[in-house]
């Protein structure tokens, strides 16, 4: 039993894994304890009963199968109390089925059945929460009386029904959902048959299939209360995160898979492609069978929609979407239970009878051509061709559960199954015995138990299945026979169970084959061996266990957003930096050149291949504003980026302004000469080595480019395929540490889709002291500047320059400032040594005056501090205070910056306001 003292409670879990593992660890407790409860009161059978009672066609009457037992509730009641929660937290589950479908049988009495499908079983293991579920009870309901006849039934089994008419059903399940969808995540491909008929209606059925969604999500919203998780169901409801979001954005909103999510180069030839891949973005957590359908997701985001993939998901606009694999289970002791009922041991004696003297081998399969039911009949024909002493000594026993029955080419596979049966049955049967037994019907639970006991090989032939419950179901009822599971490699129990099962492609029909006489003659010892492993997996890994890890993830993910919505800084208040500039007498306006003064790089060219121009320009509808505030004899404008000095010249020549080069090293009025900041830094004796690195990598990445700076050198792979991108970037970072930078005084800046090193110590943070003093001493300022604006889309070790102007902060040298960001992550192979000695020294120098000749110009720097940063009367340069100092990220979600602005195209609005500023005050 569980206890509720809490002197006895373990520590409060600090970290999400903690969490969970906590969470699991008493769910596992609480079972093992419910289980022995249960026991001890003779109650399971009730449950049992109810679970597996019913007419032949699985109906069910007796109890609700969605609110269990009394003692588990009492049991999950305990539970939630040690976790703190009072009551259960209620679930929304939104699946296209209901676990029942309905049959009529008068003008208000409606018959329930339980439908058959993974989905079902899986669901039917959702216990420990208040469940309930929302769906189509797989029928047609035109009448107003029927529907509330049905309403009523249904809500005795905590089901909501919704109901969707003919046409609908048509043109967004049999239509969208199954003859679209469906073979395209399975590999199949875009109907190809009738191509330009299946074109013409393919708009049709997606308007079909968002009015059904939309259908889905306002029963949803009907039935929800505060604090509901809803989790939504498979691929016909890709577009309900979305429609459940747009009405509240508050919703615990989770989305899982059934199926596989095929590689993006299958997903982008799908006409909506992007819609619906952003419609499931909108859910909190999204979840997979495996961890290759995951990442097959991840790609198509960042492949077709230009997102950014990172180990947590997928990022947009700040907003991540978690991404991850759920592997889904059974409830493996329903099933262990159920050998031992009388019902379920007089079949198996049947069957053992009936096929006396002959080892079975079974398929269980829904009649979908997804599950390679014609491949799996060939390759037992061909072994019963190579075998024919085996001829009468097996048979293959093939339910093949009819399905999707409207759909053509259902119909065509029901045709061609039954003409491939019946000519392998008259070429290899008697007149007595046939060697294939095929069945076009499903069974009920204590038939299919008994199948699942006597079978000696079980053949799982799926072209591509999301899991393949059967798999799990054969295990779990074979501990005492201990047979032998062939498995395709391509369902997604192949990455569970493929250790204890015998491994095959089903496309090759020779091995197939192959591998059924390897399993027919397989000694007891391997069979045992290799039936342990995946009894062991089957009996851990459960449905309880699947649901309860998404749900609480779910939870988790909800409160992790929150948390990272509260840190991310907000957007700038245009007005009030215009507003405060208005109001100032010297203001300094630094302002970054790559995505803060260009153009935003369009993620539709990245994604198409169509790179527009990659030599940087300033952004049109900039230049007037821009050149307003730099003629302002009250505002001093600095352009400050890591662009070298001709791209300055060449982009800003004709402004009046101060152009500070390779992130500061070179500082300029454009009325004068330029002149080197930090000379003490200009150890260049590293570039060679690391230019061939780079040129290496340049041209075993297509569409990545290299810029040789006076004191960087940067590879950007911005327009390259993402993914591999990342991966060459990897390879690079490991080239250079391990070589030409082992022992070079350098930085390696990690950009997000690009590396640079540059000359050790130089940031923008590092330099400002000096472009300020110089500018000081240039401009002969002699009234302190009351107004900071400073915005760029920098990396994050130049943000160093946002908090150069903290007022909070200690006045300090910049490079003294505290680095609230970690440090960067070395490989632990050949990183370089700690730099803090070096950097020291040369900090020190960085206060002496020296000469410095670069570029061909010599020229006198006069070095300040930020403490030295006093006007002749002692006062203080900079006064700053909180109202008067802006620090802006753009296109950044994580920064040092006070605010952020999200695109070159924000900081355009925000130039304009400022010079408007101007002209209201000269008139
Ligand atoms: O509802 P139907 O159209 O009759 O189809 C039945 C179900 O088939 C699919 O099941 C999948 O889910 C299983 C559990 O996760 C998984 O093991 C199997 O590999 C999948 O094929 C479908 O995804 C469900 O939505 C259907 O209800
Ligand atoms: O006559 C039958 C045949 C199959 N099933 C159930 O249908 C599900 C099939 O799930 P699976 O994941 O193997 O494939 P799906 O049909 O969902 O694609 C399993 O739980 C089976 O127990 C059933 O209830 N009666």
């Amino acid at each position: 039993m569980l206890s509720n003292n809490h002197n006895n409670s373990p520590p409060t879990p600090r970290t999400r894994l903690e969490r969970l593992l906590r969470e699991r660890e008493l769910r596992r407790s609480n079972r093992s304890s419910l289980n022995e409860e249960a026991h001890s009161l003779g109650e399971f059978n009730s449950y049992d009963l109810f679970s597996f009672s019913g007419d032949s066609c699985g109906s069910f009457n007796e109890e609700d199968i969605l609110e269990g037992v009394s003692v588990v509730k009492d049991i999950i009641d305990g539970f939630q109390r040690l976790e703190g929660r009072t009551s259960k937290q209620r679930l929304l589950v939104v699946a296209n089925r209901l676990p029942v479908s309905a049959v009529r049988k008068g003008k208000e009495t409606w018959h329930l059945e339980i439908s058959v499908g993974g989905l079902v079983s899986a669901l039917l293991g959702l216990k420990e929460f208040e469940a309930r579920w929302i769906g189509w009870a797989g029928v047609n309901v035109p009448d107003e009386v029927g529907q509330r006849a049905l309403e009523k039934a249904l809500a005795e089994k905590k089901c909501i029904p919704v109901f969707l008419d003919e046409e609908i059903v048509h043109q967004y399940y049999n239509g969208y959902c199954n003859n679209i969808l469906w073979p395209l995540f399975h590999y199949l491909g875009l109907p190809q048959e009738d191509r330009l008929a299946t074109t013409r209606s393919f708009q049709s059925q997606f308007d079909a299939y968002k009015k059904a969604n939309k259908m889905f999500a306002d029963v949803v919203n009907k039935h929800y209360e505060e604090g509901d998780v809803v989790w939504c169901h498979d691929y016909h409801l890709m577009f309900l995160p979305k429609c459940l979001k747009e009405h509240n954005r508050k919703m615990k909103v989770g989305w899982f898979l059934h199926t596989p999510f095929p590689s993006s180069e299958i997903h982008r030839t799908l006409p909506s492609r992007s819609e619906l891949l952003r419609a499931v973005l909108a859910a909190d957590l999204v979840g997979f069978h495996t961890y290759d359908y995951a990442r097959h997701f991840v790609s198509a985001c960042t492949r077709i929609l230009g997102l950014e993939g990172t180990p947590e998901g997928v990022e947009d606009q700040g907003k991540l979407t978690r991404i991850a694999a759920f592997p889904i289970g059974i409830d493996s002791d329903r099933f262990i239970r159920a050998l031992k009922l009388p019902q379920v041991q007089d079949h198996i004696k049947e069957l053992q009878e009936r096929f006396a003297g002959r080892k079975v081998m079974l398929g269980v399969d829904r009649l979908d051509m997804i599950k390679g039911i014609p491949q799996k009949i060939l390759a037992f024909e061909k072994f019963l061709e190579e075998n024919p002493k085996w001829r009468d000594k097996v048979v293959l026993l093939q339910i093949a559960v009819p399905t999707r029955t409207d759909v053509p080419e259902y119909q065509k596979l029901t045709s061609q199954v039954h003409e491939i049966v019946g000519r392998i049955n008259g070429r290899f049967g008697t007149l007595t015995a046939v060697p294939i037994h095929h069945l076009d019907r499903s069974l009920d639970f204590p038939a299919l138990c008994a199948l699942y006991a006597v079978t000696d090989v079980a053949l799982v032939t799926s072209l591509r299945d999301g899991m393949n419950l059967v798999s799990y179901e054969f295990v779990a009822c074979q501990a005492s026979k201990k047979g032998v599971l062939i498995l395709s490699e391509f369902a997604g129990a192949a990455q569970s169970l493929g250790a204890g099962a015998v491994l095959v492609n089903p496309w090759n029909i020779t091995e197939v084959a192959a591998s059924i006489g390897y399993a027919l003659n397989m000694e007891a010892d391997e069979r045992e061996r290799r039936h342990l492993h995946n009894f062991m997996h089957v009996t851990t890994h459960t449905s309880q266990e699947w649901a309860a890890t998404f749900v609480s993830e779910l939870n988790d993910t909800v409160v992790e957003a929150q948390i990272r919505t509260r840190q991310i800084p907000p957007l700038l208040p245009i007005n009030e930096a215009a507003n405060s500039y208005s109001r100032s007498h010297n203001r300094l306006v630094i302002l970054g050149f790559n995505a803060t003064l260009t153009e935003a790089v369009d993620a539709l060219g990245r994604r198409c291949g169509q790179i527009r121009d990659m030599d940087l320009k300033v952004h049109p509808d900039v230049r007037e504003p821009l050149k307003k505030l730099c003629d302002d004899r009250n505002t001093t404008v600095v352009v400050l980026s890591g662009s070298d000095r001709s791209v300055l010249d060449e982009n800003f020549g004709q402004y009046n302004m101060w152009l500070a080069a390779e992130n500061g090293m070179f500082l300029r009025p454009t009325k004068g000469e330029w002149m080197t900041t930090m000379p003490e830094n200009l150890h260049m004796d590293w570039v060679e080595s690391v230019k061939h690195v780079f040129e290496y990598f340049t041209e075993r990445t297509p569409r990545s480019h290299f810029e040789l700076r006076e004191t960087s050198l940067v590879w950007n792979y911005k327009y390259a395929d993402v993914e591999f991108g990342r991966l060459q970037a990897r390879d690079l970072l490991q080239h250079l540490w391990t070589g030409p930078i082992s022992n070079a005084s350098v930085d390696v800046v990690q950009g997000s889709r690009s590396v640079e090193v540059r000359a050790v110590g130089v940031t923008k943070g590092s330099a400002i002291d000096r472009i300020l003093g110089e500018i000081v001493r240039d401009k002969g300022i002699n009234k302190p500047i009351d107004y900071v604006l400073c915005v760029g889309h920098f990396l994050a070790k130049d943000e160093d320059v946002y908090t150069f102007f903290e007022p909070d902060l200690p006045s300090e040298v910049p490079q003294t400032v505290p680095n609230p960001l970690p440090p960067p992550k070395m490989p632990n192979n050949g990183a370089p040594p700690p730099k803090s000695a070096r950097l020291k020294k040369q900090r020190s120098l960085s206060i002496i005056e020296r000469r410095a000749n670069s570029h061909g110009s010599a020229v006198f720097w006069r070095p300040v501090v930020q403490d030295r940063l006093s006007l002749h009367e002692g006062s203080s340069v900079l006064d700053l205070k909180g109202d008067n100092y802006f620090s802006c990220a753009v296109g950044r979600k994580r920064s040092n910056a006070r605010y952020l602005l999200v695109s070159s195209n924000d900081v355009v609005k925000l130039v304009k306001e400022l010079s408007e500023c101007l002209e209201s005050s000269v008139s």
